[in-house]
């Protein structure tokens, strides 16, 4: 029997991205895998290329209403739906049916940390779908549901966790801002999203306040004893795609050593490249992979490192890295059906 998989939010940017990644799944092309419900709010009843042109091999296909019923009968289901919809659905999927949601509402493990970002109560928390994290990949390869992380998050903690962990960094005093394209707001934000706004100029939002904060904190806590403090800025730059995450923390430690840190910590993760010293990364080269390109570099006169990563928000920042963690709990090749290599120019 073919696993079949739904997805709810199919209308949108993540969803949309999901299932592009999925027709370019081995397990779909041999007819192991096959895609069932696709399912939307507001927009039920429109075929699906209405909103994703580009997904033509599902030309057929019309978008239903979200519900326990619509998503009954499905081995996965994937949630790309604002946050706070996601618990009330999941609750009414079996514990066998793998729950893969791409919001934030299983995310973060402390209550207050959610209430205080997000207000509202907070559902639980499940394995977070981050294989790269310490221990995080075998807890994914028996679980039934995976919190998917954030965009920032995903960059920011695989540029930071290793130094943190080898206590080359003093930790609590981490800076990162992240430049990022329009598509992480989803297809639904309007102003200050028009074209006419967001072409031409840059600009910080959520400066001190951005949810995203406790969710670096969390993984960096997760891998050290030591205080973390993290002061988190993005900045939206006019592209569609992409996020350049730039972070830097007091060092005494030698680019050397680490280096040293990384390559163990990354010489064996088919999705992470360390670049050659004074090689900076760029959003075009990770676009549509799920790739994520590290720089590291100390600058000596500051007595600071300086990381920096570059990801797809889209891909390894959402639905690359939701099928990562599907195949490792699935039991499929980790890789399968992600690709390494970007778009640039
Ligand atoms: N964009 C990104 O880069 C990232 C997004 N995410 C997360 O993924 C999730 C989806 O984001 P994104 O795709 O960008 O957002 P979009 O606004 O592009 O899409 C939202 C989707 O949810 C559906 N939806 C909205 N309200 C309801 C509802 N009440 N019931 C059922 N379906 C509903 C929409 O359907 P309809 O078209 O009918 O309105 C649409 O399919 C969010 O939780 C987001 O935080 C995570 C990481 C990165
Ligand atoms: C440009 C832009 O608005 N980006 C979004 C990132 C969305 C995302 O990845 O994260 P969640 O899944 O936690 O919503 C933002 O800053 O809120």
């Amino acid at each position: 029997m073919a696993i079949k998989v739904a997805v709810a939010g199919a209308s949108g940017y993540a969803g949309g991205e999901f299932l592009r990644l999925l027709l370019g799944h081995p397990a779909l092309e041999s007819g192991e895998m096959e895609i069932g419900t696709l399912a939307a709010g507001s927009n039920a009843g429109q075929p699906l290329v209405e909103h994703h042109p580009h997904l033509l091999p599902l030309a057929e296909r019309v978008l239903v209403e979200t519900s326990a019923d619509t998503l009954a009968g499905h081995d996965v289901v994937v949630l790309g739906l604002p946050h706070g919809h996601s618990s009330e659905i999941a609750e009414q999927l079996g514990p066998d049916v793998l729950v893969v949601d791409l919001g934030a509402d299983f995310r973060l493990s402390d209550a207050s940390d959610w209430e205080a970002y997000y207000g509202s109560a907070h559902a639980g928390t499940w394995p977070y779908g981050l294989p790269e994290l310490p221990g995080a990949r075998e807890a994914l390869r028996s679980t039934r549901r995976i919190a998917v992380p954030g965009c920032f998050p995903t960059g920011a903690s695989i540029a930071l966790f290793p130094a943190v962990a080898a206590g080359l960094v003093d930790a609590s005093g981490v800076t990162i801002v992240s430049v990022t394209g329009a598509s992480g707001a989803g297809k639904s934000a309007k102003v200050p999203m028009l074209a006419s706004e967001v072409m031409g100029s840059a600009k910080a939002y959520g400066v001190t306040t951005h949810r995203h904060a406790p969710e670096i904190t969390q993984n960096l806590r997760a891998v050290t004893a030591a205080p973390v403090s993290v002061s988190f800025t993005p900045v939206l730059a006019p592209m569609a795609r992409g996020i350049l995450t730039t972070a830097v923390a007091p060092t005494t430690a030698t680019a050397g050593e680490l280096r040293r840190v990384y390559a163990e910590a990354f010489d064996h993760e088919p999705f992470v490249h360390v670049l050659p010293e004074g090689v900076q990364p760029m959003t075009a080269s990770v676009l549509g992979s799920n790739a994520v390109q590290l720089g590291i570099e100390v600058d000596e006169r500051a007595g600071r490192a300086v990381f920096t990563a570059a990801i797809d928000n889209l891909a390894k920042g959402t639905a690359g890295g939701a099928i990562q963690s599907m195949n490792l709990a699935l039991g499929l090749p980790e890789t399968a059906g992600l690709s390494t290599v970007g778009l640039a120019p």
